[in-house]
C-alpha cells in the first residue's frame, strides 16, 4: 500500500522523487523500490523518523508497536506520523507512542498506484488544519480524499480500504463467464472492468441515483432485466451487505486489541 501511494503522488507530480525516503526490511523490496521507484531506501527507521516532515506507517498493524518502539526517541514535536491501518486508533497511537504527538489516522486504498484512490482521514487533536491540509493534498494527489470523525474509521474499510477486492471479484466472475461464452481472456477482463469504471464514473459525475442508473439500463422484456432479477434471486445485495459487516466487525475487532 505504501508503494501505490509513493507511486501515486510521484505521478500526479505534486512530490518529487528526492523529497521521499522510505524504510524495508528485505533486500528484494529496498532493491525493487530504489531501481523502479527510484527513491532513497533504506532499513534505518530511527533514522527516517529523525529526518522526516510527515512519516507515513504503512505496515501491517501487529508491526506498529514495534516500530513505534524502535523510532519515539528521534520524533520531533512538528513531526506529524500518519497511520494507514485498521484497528490502528489514535487513542492505540498515544499508548504506544507514550506521548501525545501529531498523528493523522488514515484509510487509503491501492487503486492510489493509478491516480483513482479514495481515501478517509482522521487528525487527532494536536495536528493543526494547515498541517491537516498539507496531508490531505497529497492525498488527493492520488485521488479521492475525505475528513471524517474518528467513531467511522472502523467502518471505512468495508466501503473504501478493502472493497476494491470486492470489486475484482465482482470482475473476476465477470470475466470467467464471458471467457465461458467464447471471450478471450484479456477482451473479457477489459470489458468487464471498463463496464464497472464506466458505471462507478456514472454515479460519480452525474450524481444520479444508482438506482435510477440501473432502471435506465433494463429495457422493458430486454435482457438486463433477467440478469438483475437472477442476481436478486442469488442475494447479491444481501452477500455484499454481509461481507461489509464482517469486515467493519474484524475492524472493530482489531481497535479493540
Ligand atoms: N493492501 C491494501 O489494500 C491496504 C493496506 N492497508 C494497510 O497498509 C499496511 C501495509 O499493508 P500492505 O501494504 O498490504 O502490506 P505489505 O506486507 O505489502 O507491506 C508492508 C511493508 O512494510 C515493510 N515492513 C515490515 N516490517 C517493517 C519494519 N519493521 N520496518 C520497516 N518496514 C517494514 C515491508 O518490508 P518488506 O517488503 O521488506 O518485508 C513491506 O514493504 C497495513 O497496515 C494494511 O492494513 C490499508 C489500506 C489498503
Ligand atoms: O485487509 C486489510 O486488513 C487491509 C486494510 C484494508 C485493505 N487491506
Amino acid at each position: 500500500m505504501g508503494q501505490a501511494m509513493i507511486q501515486g503522488m510521484i505521478r500526479s507530480g505534486s512530490v518529487s522523487i528526492d523529497q521521499i525516503s522510505a524504510t524495508a526490511i528485505t533486500e528484494e523490496t529496498i532493491d525493487f523500490v530504489s531501481g523502479e521507484i527510484g527513491i532513497r531506501i533504506s532499513d534505518d527507521n530511527k533514522r527516517l523518523a529523525a529526518d522526516s516532515d510527515i512519516l507515513f506507517l504503512a505496515v501491517k498493524p501487529y508491526v506498529y508497536q514495534g516500530v513505534i518502539e524502535q523510532i519515539k526517541s528521534e520524533l520531533s514535536e512538528d513531526t506529524i506520523i500518519v497511520t494507514i491501518a485498521p484497528g490502528i486508533n489514535l487513542e492505540t497511537m498515544r499508548k504506544y507512542l507514550g506521548k501525545n504527538v501529531k498523528v493523522i489516522r488514515s484509510m487509503p486504498n491501492t487503486p492510489s498506484l493509478v491516480g483513482e484512490g479514495m481515501s478517509v482521514l482522521c487528525p487527532n487533536e494536536l495536528v493543526t488544519e494547515t498541517e491537516l491540509n498539507a496531508v490531505l493534498d497529497l492525498y488527493e494527489s492520488f485521488g479521492k480524499a475525505e475528513v471524517i470523525k474518528e467513531n467511522l474509521m472502523d467502518a471505512v474499510p468495508a466501503v473504501s480500504g478493502s472493497s476494491p477486492a470486492f470489486v475484482y471479484m465482482f470482475i473476476e466472475a465477470m470475466a470467467d463467464t464471458a471467457v465461458q461464452q467464447g471471450f478471450p481472456r484479456d477482451k473479457a477482463y477489459k470489458m468487464a472492468a471498463q463496464s464497472v469504471s464506466g458505471a462507478a464514473k456514472m454515479i460519480l459525475e452525474t450524481g444520479e441515483h444508482p438506482g435510477k442508473l440501473k432502471d435506465d439500463v433494463c429495457t422493458p422484456g430486454g435482457v438486463t432485466i433477467e440478469g438483475v432479477t437472477a442476481l436478486e434471486k442469488h442475494g447479491l445485495r444481501k452477500a455484499v451487505i454481509e461481507a461489509m459487516n464482517a469486515t467493519t466487525e474484524r475492524s472493530g475487532y482489531l481497535s479493540k486489541q
